[in-house]
């Protein structure tokens, strides 16, 4: 216990008996501080230009804790998490330590923050946070609801908001579960049923997503309490019989080379043997045009399928039409064909045996190129071992009206979920390609139709088609890389593995491994962003019950003082722990005003000041009730209203996502869960595919032997074009933090990478 000597306003002394945990130094700390040291730090606060007009903004020290070093990538401040609930970068000066702490620094905190606080820093270094842009719009909770918010600014882990309803302004710590994202990602991991976000949402690819820190793994205690006890990918489906073949993984898995092999783009130039017949004559086209073709369809086996009508006597040509290029291709009659339609119709009456996604008209996708690997590094030739053959396709296209085929009508009724203006003909299959995923599923035509196995709407019934490659990846095991170049929308192959019930894939999943595990979750993930459609009123109604009021201009961004700011980042690349104050004082004048504000504050009276002894300041007195803490005296310490990291503990608090329905699986059962796709034993190429966070495949649902909601066929196809080379990747959505002891670092390498997989 320690007696400090008082001084009053009126300079009477009196004296306190206090601990060690309720002052601090007079002096801020000549050393780096280490996260989760205990400080008093000043707070800064933002006055309006009217409240500077009537009193002067004073420094108050305030109780927390050390939540960042100082480091580079925070321009040298100390981000400090201030008990009450407030964040705040601070220039070190300005914090100085608390002269003892207890073993558990979180007990030393206010009661509201340290289950935040305790969780923040048994992690630490891995922070989850929400990674977000200037003029995003999220919710985020305030006083116990959820407010469409929109984003001012963002330094370093702190992002100002702007509620749009009320015109309050606040900065928050983008890892706190008061912004919805964070709040989501938290209840994903605890929540065994939660559900996801998913590939079939493309639209919400600049939606603000949680991005992970790097774990250092030394540093890291195991995760919290989670839900399900394996890993499992979302939405996938095997067939039951189809002619996508599966086979026995461990016969093609040769002991990985231990280096890369030399690989070049080869162009094919397709051998002429008759004379060029494409100069143009005039004729109609029918079934006589196939004279002209140089070879059928049927001896091109292997070859890429956008070099096939280029093999067969096609021209493929380039021109340029008012400074645009443009693509044509002429066919070996002469004839031109300019869109795809011209194609289609081309093949139709000539009764040609080639099919219309032999074609392409984006100028970037090279038709006649070829990823190539040194033949001595090729491990196998034919990863099916002759079962995945290039198909022989019997041409017999009909014309399919879509208006009158029942099957093409069920994968139309998402555009009940899509702006009133949407043409039905983009919808879909776009001549067996499909340019956007539907997250209500797609229904294809099968044996019970009674159209040709040719049809429009058969696609991920057909076999393999690109020219793919098994290759090993420099951290991620094996990979699947394209050797042709693909186009946007092309069916790459499904996702094939034996099925098993939600118990059995806990079970094997345990013993034998989650890798190869994804979920067939078609029905829950259509369900929900048919709610989140359903849902966009809701925010019109906030808004409307609210009084709006405008915003003043002090409150509508950063003052100057904050452009002051960003001109004093520090370009010190030396390591964080070489940093010394006593030269960094030296080597930069001392900026009056470099703390980040956190938030607005409801404005104190002039007497909350601290009040430096020579050489000791009193400083947090910890309780455990709302009163949080004395600074300087009882008399003249008046607390502030009380911030906080999480959202308020109100019952009618959700995710700001609460579901109004019951789910159509209850209708299969009681005891309906989940059904699994196991990979690991049995599967397909699908197995292969990697994860990335900007991945260049998606995953669509496709019903094709059945129309049980429960037993989706799990389709990839190309979210954009992909050179010849390029790794094929699809987004896992595993949950983060849900699977017991697991953690699996992220190496997709992409920009937008979210450092983990679970
Ligand atoms: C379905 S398997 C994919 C094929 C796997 N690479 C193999 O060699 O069989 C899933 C596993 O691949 C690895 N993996 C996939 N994507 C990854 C990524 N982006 N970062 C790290 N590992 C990844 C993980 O070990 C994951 O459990």
């Amino acid at each position: 216990m320690y007696v400090v000597a008082i001084e009053n306003k009126q300079k009477t002394v009196r004296q306190k008996i206090v601990t060690g945990r309720e002052i601090a130094y007079s002096q801020a700390a000549n050393v780096q501080l280490d996260v989760g040291a205990r400080v008093i730090a000043v707070f800064r606060e933002i006055l309006s230009p009217e409240e500077a007009r009537e009193r002067i903004k004073k420094d108050v020290f305030y109780p927390g804790i050390v939540a960042e070093p100082l480091q580079s990538s925070n321009k040298y401040r100390y981000l400090i998490f201030f008990d009450d609930g407030y964040a705040q970068y601070v220039n070190f000066n300005l914090v100085h330590p608390i002269y003892e702490a207890s073993k558990d620094v979180w007990e030393d905190v206010n009661v509201n923050s340290r289950s935040f606080i305790k969780k923040y820093l048994e992690k630490y270094p891995e922070r989850p946070m929400v990674k977000l842009h200037k003029d995003q719009t999220i919710r985020t909770e305030y006083n116990g609801k959820w407010w469409v918010t929109t984003v001012m600014s963002v330094d370093c882990s702190l992002v100002q908001m702007f509620f749009d309803a009320s015109g309050r302004v606040e900065w928050i710590y983008r890892g706190s579960t008061r912004l919805n994202p964070m709040f989501k990602e938290e209840q994903a991991a605890s929540n065994r049923l939660q559900y996801r976000q998913r590939m079939t949402r493309k639209a919400n690819t600049s939606a603000p997503y949680v991005e992970y820190t790097r774990p250092n793994s030394e540093q890291l205690e195991q995760p919290s309490p989670p839900q399900r006890s394996v890993a499992r990918k979302s939405t996938s489906r095997p067939p039951s019989s189809n002619n996508n073949i599966t086979y026995r993984v461990h016969q093609f898995l040769p002991t990985p080379a231990r280096e890369a092999p030399a690989t070049k783009i080869v162009y094919y130039t397709p051998r002429r043997q008759k004379p060029k017949t494409n100069v143009y004559t005039p004729h109609t086209c029918g079934p006589k045009c196939k004279e002209f073709m140089y070879c059928s369809l049927s001896r091109l086996k292997g070859y890429s399928p956008l070099s096939k009508p280029l093999l067969c006597g096609f021209y493929r040509l380039m021109y340029k039409c008012k400074n645009k290029k443009i693509v044509l291709y002429k066919a070996p009659c002469g004839r031109t064909l300019r869109t795809m339609q011209e194609v289609h119709t081309y093949l139709r009456i000539t009764k040609s045996n080639l099919t219309v996604d032999l074609f392409d008209f984006n100028m970037y996708v090279r038709c006649l190129a070829e990823f190539m690997v040194e033949q001595k590094n090729v491990l196998i030739k034919d990863l099916s071992q002759g079962k995945e053959e290039c198909p022989i396709t019997v041409v017999n296209y009909v014309n399919l009206d879509r208006k009158k085929c029942s099957c093409w009508q069920l994968t139309l009724q998402c555009l009940k979920y899509m702006d009133k203006d949407t043409d039905p003909d983009t919808v879909g299959y776009q001549y067996r390609r499909l340019p956007e995923p539907i997250f209500t599923g797609i229904y294809e035509c099968n044996k019970k139709c009674k159209c040709a196995a040719t049809c429009l709407n058969r696609v991920v019934q057909n076999p393999l088609h690109h020219k793919l490659q098994i290759f090993q990846t420099d951290m991620k095991g094996w990979g699947i890389r394209c050797l042709n170049d693909i186009p946007q929308g092309s069916f790459i192959c499904i996702y094939a593995g034996v099925l098993l019930t939600e118990d059995m894939a806990n079970r094997d999943g345990k013993f034998y491994g989650d890798e190869y595990l994804a979920e067939l979750d078609f029905i829950e993930t259509a369900e929900r962003t048919k709610e989140d459609y359903e849902e966009d009123p809701y925010h019109d109604e906030v808004e409307k019950d609210l009084k709006t009021p405008e915003r003043s201009p002090e409150e509508s961004g950063p003052d100057d003082e904050d452009d002051d700011e960003e001109d004093d980042i520090i370009t010190n690349t030396a390591d964080d722990r070489d940093f010394i104050p006593a030269n960094f004082l030296a080597r930069k004048p001392q900026h009056e005003d470099s703390g980040i504000r956190t938030r607005l504050r409801k404005r104190q009276p002039e007497k909350v000041v601290v009040k430096q002894e020579k050489k000791i300041l009193i400083t947090a007195k910890p309780t455990d009730d709302n009163d949080t803490v004395m600074i300087s005296d009882d008399e003249d310490y008046a607390p502030r209203e009380p911030s906080s990291f999480n959202p308020k503990q109100d019952s009618s608090l959700g995710d700001g996502d609460e579901r109004k329905y019951k789910s159509v699986r209850e209708l299969f059962g009681t005891a309906e869960d989940v059904y699994i796709m196991d990979a690991k034993n049995t599967g397909n190429i699908g197995r292969f595919l990697n994860h990335s966070c900007s991945p260049n495949i998606f995953v669509q649902n496709v019903f094709v032997d059945t129309h049980d909601l429960r037993f989706p066929w799990v389709a990839f196809f190309t979210l954009s074009y992909v050179r010849a080379g390029t790794e094929l990747t699809w987004n896992y959505n595993y949950d983060i933090g849900s699977v017991p002891d697991k953690e699996l670092s992220c190496y997709c390498g992409s920009s937008e990478c979210k450092g983990r997989l679970l």
